[in-house]
């Protein structure tokens, strides 16, 4: 099994994280908390009461968990298609795979990486939700001092099923998404490059940033609802499964709710898809 796939994955992902969290951190309190008026007021208040490392809550775990997450979600496309087609991924301009295959091993990859994203993202989605300016003598402590406090914390209060929160909701997102995700990437590649050749660094980064946008935007929906599921019981009500939380959230809040964090996750999701997929493409064609 060819690990470049694994490695160039975790090294691209670590790359888009960084540039993408921010922008994660606003869209996960829009999508989870009512006190904000929109983008603007969420960014504002965030600095103004937790000054900029508000902004990088949480990205501790994520920037460990990417070396499992990114390499599974690469990794197992790229061997899915090389079970599916018999290719390589070098040989895959010359011979490019059909976008059913390229829809299924999208999927593939997505699923399994679903379940390795799912504890890292709660402990992510928990700690980014905490607006508790940094400790300061004779102020509360926040409820979780970090990443591995919020694990131990979740373990202890709910067990080991506690650390999957909302991992089905997560499931169900990723899994169709990775899909179309990928095919989008490979559609504006073919688009723009000729036949047999490998597409020039700046259709890479178009191809990679709208993949970013369609994949998330098709997610959005879910991913409020995956959010949601993953704070419930702390700030927010419980639920008594998936449905229960997506009657009861567009019964509150209309039908808008799905939508929530959708721009701030768009404009995200250019640049930190960008840089994935091209730095990936760039990784693997230098180790040849
Ligand atoms: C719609 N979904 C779930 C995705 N496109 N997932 C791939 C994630 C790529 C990148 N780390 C990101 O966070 O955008």
């Amino acid at each position: 099994m060819p690990v470049e796939e694994f490695v160039a994955g975790w090294i691209s992902g670590a790359l888009g994280l960084v540039l993408g969290h921010p922008f994660d951190t606003v869209k996960v309190r829009l999508q989870t908390q009512n006190t904000y008026r929109g983008i603007v007021d969420c960014m504002v208040k965030t600095y103004r009461h937790e000054s900029l490392l508000g902004f990088f809550k949480g990205m501790s775990f994520p920037i460990a968990s990417i070396a499992v997450v990114n390499s599974v979600l690469f990794g197992v496309y790229s061997n899915s298609l090389l079970v599916l087609t018999a290719t390589s991924h070098q040989e895959r301009r010359a011979q490019p795979p059909s976008y059913t295959h390229v829809f299924i091993a999208g999927c593939i990859g997505g699923f399994l990486q679903a379940y390795c994203l799912a504890p890292f993202d709660l402990i992510k989605v928990r700690l980014q939700n905490q607006t508790e300016p940094r400790a300061q003598p004779g102020s509360p402590p926040p409820r979780y001092r970090g990443p591995v406090h919020c694990a131990a914390s979740i373990f202890q209060e709910e067990g080991p099923r506690g650390l999957f929160r909302g991992a089905w909701a997560l499931t169900l997102r990723d899994t169709p998404t990775l899909g179309i995700y990928f095919v989008t990437y490979e559609w504006l590649c073919r688009q723009s490059t000729p036949d047999g050749q490998n597409p020039s660094s700046a259709t890479v980064l178009v191809a990679g940033g709208f993949a970013g946008i369609t994949s998330w935007v098709t997610a959005t929906p879910l991913d409020v609802i995956k959010s949601r599921m993953q704070m419930a019981g702390l700030k927010q009500r419980e639920y008594r499964g998936m449905l229960d939380c997506m009657v009861s959230s567009a019964r509150q809040e209309g039908l808008g709710v799905f939508f929530r964090g959708l721009t701030i996750n768009s404009a995200r999701a250019f640049p930190v898809n960008a840089v994935t997929f091209l730095s990936y493409e760039y990784l693997l064609h230098a180790w040849g």
